[in-house]
């Protein structure tokens, strides 16, 4: 089996230094600069817990250098996908399935979904429907990414904690692409549950993100304290329930209620969220693909969202004078 992780950063490196380690699978990586470099002269190191491995990995700086794959795997930030996509052209053929593993409305979310927003592209995510039409949503495996992980320096992965990446066919189906996908990842330690529903499994994820990542950029704060203030926890309250009634109008059934959902990010703890963690980097923020993606949602389906709207261009402004924003 001919795996590319393209964008082997936090979680595209975690998974290769994993699948590597477990050797069963042919697996290379596109990355690009001193991290390139980095796995070329000393493999892939990870360090997870109290210890650390360094996998050697096959690396290339352009795809053609590897040709066509059987599973390319997707890890990069939302808005580096379309400036990448000419890279990502040479490791596709006709079989190529391709492992989107972002957080986030992905862009493919409406390919088999049924009901009247069949086939529709999401701009926010994918303008002009360029993703749609260059790689083709009917290669996708969509994944909802668990783990928590982070690049120490060119070369190291931080695994932070979590080992699910859980998988799904848009269709649901349990095809034996997904399912040999999976097998591969459970020999190499992970988690890969194989989904019937990962929309849902999405909207669960992006329920959080949608809300508390923009806040915590907004107001520097950790996902204990916006949870333990009235004021923010209200309007991250606000913000999901306006979410949850685009997502059950689209057929997304949440299984667990709000309140639960808000104590859960709650107690992660004194964390700051990828969104805060960017802007105090100076690195492009996924505003497009966890906000601005559910508003367009929320305008396709009639739903208001004026809490989502008034977040939304907070947060943009925000990020657009702190040279955070990257329009697609
Ligand atoms: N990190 C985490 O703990 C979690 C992340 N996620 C999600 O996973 C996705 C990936 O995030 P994460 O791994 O943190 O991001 P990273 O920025 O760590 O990794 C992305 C990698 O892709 C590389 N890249 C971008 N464009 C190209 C290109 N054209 N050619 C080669 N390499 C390229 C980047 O290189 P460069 O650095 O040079 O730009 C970087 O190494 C995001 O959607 C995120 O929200 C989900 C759960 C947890
Ligand atoms: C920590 C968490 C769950 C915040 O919602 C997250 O996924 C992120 O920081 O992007």
């Amino acid at each position: 089996m001919r795996v590319t992780v393209f964008g082997a950063g936090a979680i595209g490196g975690y998974l290769a230094a994993k699948l590597a380690a477990a050797g069963t699978v042919d697996l290379s990586v596109v990355a690009r600069g001193a991290h390139l470099e980095a796995i070329k002269a000393d493999g892939l190191r990870l360090i997870e817990g109290e210890s650390e491995i360094a996998a050697p990995v096959r690396a290339a700086a352009r795809a053609e250098e590897l040709g066509v794959q059987d599973y390319v795997v997707l890890a990069l930030k939302a808005h580096s996908l379309a400036p990448a996509l000419d890279q990502i052209a040479p490791l596709l053929g006709p079989e190529t399935a391709v492992v989107t593993m972002q957080n986030g409305v992905p862009w493919w979310y409406f390919h088999k979904a049924g009901g009247a927003l069949e086939g529709t592209r999401i701009q926010a995510v994918d303008p002009g429907g360029t993703i749609w039409q260059r790689i083709g949503p009917q290669r996708v495996i969509g994944s909802v990414v668990y783990p928590a992980a982070e690049v120490d320096a060119p070369g190291l992965i931080r695994h932070v904690e979590g080992t699910r990446f859980s998988l799904g066919e848009p269709s649901g189906e349990k095809s034996e692409r997904v399912t040999a996908l999976a097998r591969e990842m459970v020999k190499a330690g992970l988690q890969a549950p194989v989904r019937e529903d990962i929309r849902s499994e999405i909207w669960i994820k992006l329920w959080g993100n949608l809300s508390f990542n923009p806040i915590s950029a907004l107001t520097g704060s950790t996902l204990a304290a916006i949870v333990a203030d009235e004021g923010t926890r209200t309007l991250a309250r606000a913000m999901m329930l306006e979410a949850q009634a685009i997502g059950e109008s689209l057929g997304v059934r949440f299984p667990i209620p709000v309140d639960k959902r808000i104590k859960g990010a709650g107690d992660v703890g004194e964390h700051k969220t990828s969104m805060l963690q960017d802007l105090e980097r100076g690195r492009p923020m996924e505003i497009d693909a966890l906000v601005s993606a559910v508003q367009e949602l929320g305008r396709l389906t009639g739903k208001p969202t004026p809490a989502i709207d008034s977040v939304l261009a907070l947060v943009r402004r925000l990020a657009i004078e702190r040279g955070c924003y990257a329009p697609l």
